[in-house]
């Protein structure tokens, strides 16, 4: 009889379009990110979740170097896009946030035009030659931030004039427009009404098809429909990462366990 067994070979598809190694954060005296290993991978949804002050967004500004803005803080540690250090002496931060971009909590347009607001990042990367191309680009973007068909017939009015959902998918299409590769939002609904939330929630799951996206959510809910990854962090540790159905379902650690249960947090 014949024993020989094909042993079957997992194939990850799984990418990473970002690496964190050994990341330690100090505010002054203030440790507040502590060894932390991560992978964002890629055209993947991944949430940062856990309790108010845990470090989430201290972890999420190391990923576009928005932390050199914050005079008391030191990063320790490697984080690498597509293999290449951030933090190389080399890489100017402003070219790497068109690349890593980012939406914040509240929508903060400029006060500008609404097509102004998507031109600014093209126009100061000079990633066009003539008019035609910015229209081209204003267009895809606000397409892809779901937004062009209800300001298409306003390119010019404020876009401060907007709702405040219609400002933050606004943002969406300024961040969208410099085609970054990975797009960092720290809790980008929470100003927002629950239809304004649901518009862009769906908006989030679309731009994965373009590029990894990483969402601080203080809801969990948030991050069980929107997410394929979830990471859990308490006092500055990554505690678990993976999956986000097993995160919620079965998670490994007590603490997680705790806080989606309500105990912590
Ligand atoms: N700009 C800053 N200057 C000094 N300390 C800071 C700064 N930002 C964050 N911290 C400190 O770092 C720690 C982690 O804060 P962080 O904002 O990353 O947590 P978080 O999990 O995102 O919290 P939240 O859910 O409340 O936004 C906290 O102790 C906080 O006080």
């Amino acid at each position: 009889m014949n024993d020989m067994r094909i042993v079957e070979r997992t194939v990850s598809t799984e990418t990473a379009k970002m690496t964190a190694r050994g990341v330690q954060v100090y505010y002054d005296e203030n440790h507040a990110l502590k060894d932390v290993d991560a992978d964002i991978l890629a055209n993947t949804v991944t949430a940062f979740i856990g309790p108010s002050g845990c470090g989430k967004s201290t972890f999420l500004r190391c990923l576009n170097r928005m932390n050199d803005t914050v005079s008391v803080a030191r990063v320790v540690g490697e984080i690498k896009l597509d293999g290449e250090d951030i933090y190389d002496k080399r890489v100017d931060p402003v070219t790497l946030r068109a690349r890593v971009g980012m939406v914040f909590q509240k929508p903060n347009p400029f006060p500008k035009s609404i097509y102004d607001n998507v031109a600014y990042g093209p126009k100061i990367h000079g990633l066009t030659r003539n008019k035609a191309e910015m229209d081209e680009i204003v267009e895809t973007s606000l397409r892809k931030a779901a937004l062009w068909n209800e300001v298409k017939d306003r390119l010019n009015a404020p876009g401060t004039g907007l709702s405040g959902g219609q400002q933050q998918r606004l943002c969406i299409a300024r961040a969208v427009a410099t085609s970054p590769e990975v797009l960092l939002m720290d809790e980008p609904c929470s100003a927002l009404d629950p239809i304004a939330t649901a518009q862009v929630e769906e908006l989030i799951d679309e731009l994965r098809a373009h590029f990894s996206v990483v969402i601080v959510t203080h809801s969990m809910q948030q991050a069980a429909r929107v997410s394929q990854r979830t990471a859990f962090f308490h006092m500055g540790h990554l505690v678990e990462y993976g999956e986000t159905g097993q995160i919620f379902t079965n998670p490994k650690d007590p603490r997680t366990e705790s806080y989606i249960t309500g105990r912590i947090g």
